[in-house]
């Protein structure tokens, strides 16, 4: 039995259990890869793959989605290794691996260094050099440009940092494609926009954990009141912005209804936070119950306006 096995059942554990033990093992290495994320991630990248233009061998195009979905599981343990002061005091991410004792922070490093190497080489193997490039590109921006460098500095840190989560559309464009062009521009500028809503909405709710850990989240070093103002200004820039596809000629009139209605909904959800009842600090009144609906709309959002651009280029092709 390992070490963080004897930790959770104990030396006198009964019998035939040694199985379960390894399974929640398994399921701590899986929590480093924050898995939950990645769906969206993977998806973005899969709907990149989809919408370029030529065709990819299924296996290959299946290597490629698969290389996206652990280079980014990997960023996020490497996230967790460095991170791990933080996460100690934040109540969200207390029970994680590393704060828990369950990993050690060298063996977190080491696998996702090893995943992070491993993704790219397949990658430019099983595709070609830009793929590869970006998908590298993509892990070095979330590990030292957000997590080591701007998540503890600057209120601004997801603005910038979140470039990292919006390449994986362009990685997969790149892998069919061998090349960045504007289309795929255009999706990594929509889900550019879209992660300082996505992210502000629940760190109103939030904001307790990360001043306890001392990082300089908006809400934060801002206040509410600011948070919630930037919050409105980028869903606002956000809606024209995912009309882009529509306007280069990517996409038809299909995918414009579906993403004016759907910006129609994320305006609607955004504003009820900007609009949310607030004392004079600007704290909600309301338990944050529009930033929790907010938040959790976010990711229907993006889910079904990239779904709605595939099955618009699939079905219409042009
Ligand atoms: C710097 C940018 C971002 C930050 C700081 C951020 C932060 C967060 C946080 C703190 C959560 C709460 C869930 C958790 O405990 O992990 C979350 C959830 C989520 N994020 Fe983001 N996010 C960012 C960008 C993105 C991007 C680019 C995507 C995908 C395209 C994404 C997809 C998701 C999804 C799908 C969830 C829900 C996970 C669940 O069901 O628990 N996020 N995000
Ligand atoms: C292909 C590739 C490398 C994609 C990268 C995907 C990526 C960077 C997604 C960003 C999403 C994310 C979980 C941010 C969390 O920030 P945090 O670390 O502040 O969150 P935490 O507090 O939950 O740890």
């Amino acid at each position: 039995m390992s070490d963080s096995a004897m930790q959770r059942g104990g030396a006198s554990a009964p019998l035939g259990t040694s199985e379960d033990l390894d399974l929640s093992e398994v399921r701590d290495w899986i929590a480093l890869l924050k898995p939950r994320v990645m769906t969206l991630v993977v998806f973005s990248g899969l709907v990149g793959l989809l919408v370029a233009p030529g065709s990819l061998h299924p296996v290959l195009a299946a290597t490629a989605i698969l290389c996206i979905a652990v280079a980014a599981g990997a960023s996020g343990a490497i996230n967790m290794w460095y991170d791990r002061d933080i996460d100690a005091v934040m109540r969200r991410t207390s029970k994680r691996p590393i704060p828990a004792g369950r990993i050690r922070p060298e063996a977190a490093l080491s696998f996702g260094v090893f995943l992070a190497v491993a993704s790219v080489v397949i990658m430019g193997l099983a595709t070609n050099l830009v793929a590869a490039a970006v998908l590298a590109g993509s892990i070095a921006f979330y590990v030292f440009i957000y997590t080591m460098w701007l998540k503890r500095r600057t209120p601004q840190n997801i603005v910038i940092g979140g470039a990292a989560g919006a390449f994986p559309p362009m990685i997969g464009w790149a892998a069919v494609t061998g090349h960045v062009s504007l289309e795929a521009v255009v999706m990594f500028a929509i889900v550019f926009f879209w992660t300082p809503p996505h992210f502000w909405a629940l760190s109103l709710y939030a904001s307790g954990d990360y001043q306890r850990a001392g990082v300089p989240m908006l809400p934060v070093v801002a206040g509410a009141k600011e948070t919630r103002r930037q919050l409105w200004l980028y869903s606002l820039l956000l809606v024209p912005v995912s009309l882009l596809p529509l306007a280069i000629g990517m996409s038809g009139l299909a995918y414009g209804a579906a993403a004016a209605v759907l910006g129609g909904f994320f305006l609607h959800y955004m504003w009820r936070v900007k609009r949310d009842a607030q004392d004079e600090a600007g704290r909600s009144l309301s338990n944050d119950a529009p930033a929790r609906a907010a938040f959790r709309f976010s990711i229907i959002y993006l889910f079904a306006l990239l779904a709605a651009l595939a099955a618009d280029v699939l079905v219409f092709p042009a």
